[in-house]
C-alpha cells in the first residue's frame, strides 16, 4: 500500500506555473527520489508535502487520509543542517520533538539509544560548530528520524558536503535505511546517488515540472563505489541523458 500519493497535483506561485500535473507515490519502507533539472520545482513538492505552499489542484494523501495543516506526517530534513548553533547537539537532536509537546526528558530518552549509531555518543554535549560537516549531516538526520513519523523527506542531504565525506555518508546512510526501512522521499539532483539509493526514481522535466519517467532501479543493495553493477551504471547513463535532453531544451 502506499503511503504518501501525489495525484494530479498542480502549483502556480506568482502567477507561474511550478507543478503541471504531478502524480507519484511513495510504498511503506520503499525509497523513491525525485530527480529533475536545477529549478524544477523538486523543493516546491517538500514545500507542498510541508504545507508552506498551496495546490491549485490534484490530490495528496497520506495513509488514504487528504494532507491537512494539522496532520503531521512528515519529518522533514531541509538543505542544510539548521542545527541551531547555540544549543548542544542533544538539544538541537530532541528540538523536534520537543515541538510536538513531548518533554526534554522523553524526547532525551528517545534520542540516547539512537546516538551511537549515529556516531555522535562522544558529541551530545558538543555545539554544531565542534562538529564536522559530515557529523552535522548525521546529527540533522538523526532529529528527523527520531520524529518517528510515516515518510521522512529529505531535500539534498548530502549535497553541501565534498565529495568524498558525501560517499561515505551516502553509503552509511544506505546501511542504516537497509535495517531500518524509512518509508523515503529523497530529493537529489545526483544521477549516482539516486540510483544507489533508490528503489524508484521520478525524473521531473524543467519547470512546469511534470514526470517525464518513472524507474525501477535494478540490482541488489549496496550498489555504492566498486558495488555498482553494470545495470545500475546503464540506468545511470539513461537518466543523465533524459536530464541532460531537459536542461539542452532550457538553454
Ligand atoms: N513564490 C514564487 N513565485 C514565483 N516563482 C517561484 C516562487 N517560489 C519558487 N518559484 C520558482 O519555482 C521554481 C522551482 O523552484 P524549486 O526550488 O522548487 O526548484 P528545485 O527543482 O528544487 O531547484 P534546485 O534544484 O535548484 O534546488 C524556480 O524556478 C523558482 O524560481
Amino acid at each position: 500500500m502506499s503511503v504518501l500519493v501525489m495525484k494530479n497535483v498542480s502549483v502556480t506561485l506568482g502567477g507561474t506555473s511550478i507543478l503541471d500535473d504531478v502524480s507519484l507515490h511513495v510504498g511503506q519502507g520503499e525509497f523513491v527520489s525525485i530527480l529533475g533539472p536545477s529549478g524544477a520545482g523538486k523543493s516546491t513538492i517538500f514545500r507542498l508535502l510541508t504545507g508552506a505552499v498551496e495546490h491549485d489542484s490534484g490530490q495528496i494523501t497520506c495513509n488514504g487520509q487528504p494532507l491537512t495543516a494539522k496532520q503531521q506526517s512528515f519529518a522533514f530534513m531541509p538543505q542544510r543542517d539548521a542545527l541551531m548553533p547555540w544549543r548542544r547537539i542533544i538539544d538541537n537532536l530532541t528540538l523536534g520533538l520537543e515541538v510536538q509537546g513531548i518533554s526534554r526528558e522523553e524526547a532525551r530518552a528517545r534520542v540516547t539509544p539512537l546516538l551511537a549509531d549515529f556516531g555522535l555518543e562522544d558529541f551530545a554535549r558538543h555545539y554544531p560548530a565542534q562538529l564536522s560537516g559530515g557529523m552535522r549531516q548525521r546529527a540533522a538526520l538523526l532529529r528527523t528520524v527520531v520524529q518517528d513519523r510515516p515518510v521522512l523527506l529529505l531535500d539534498e542531504p548530502f549535497g553541501a558536503l565534498d565529495a568524498l565525506t558525501r560517499t561515505q555518508m551516502q553509503a552509511w546512510f544506505e546501511k542504516r535505511w537497509r535495517a531500518a526501512r524509512w518509508t523515503t522521499l529523497l530529493v537529489t539532483h545526483d544521477v549516482r546517488e539516486a540510483v544507489a539509493l533508490s528503489d524508484r526514481i521520478f525524473v521531473l522535466s524543467r519547470r512546469p515540472a511534470h514526470v517525464l519517467t518513472e524507474v525501477q532501479v535494478p540490482g541488489p543493495r549496496p550498489r555504492l563505489g566498486r558495488r555498482i553493477t553494470p545495470e545500475a551504471h546503464a540506468l545511470e547513463a539513461q537518466v543523465l541523458d533524459i536530464l541532460l535532453n531537459q536542461t539542452g531544451k532550457a538553454l
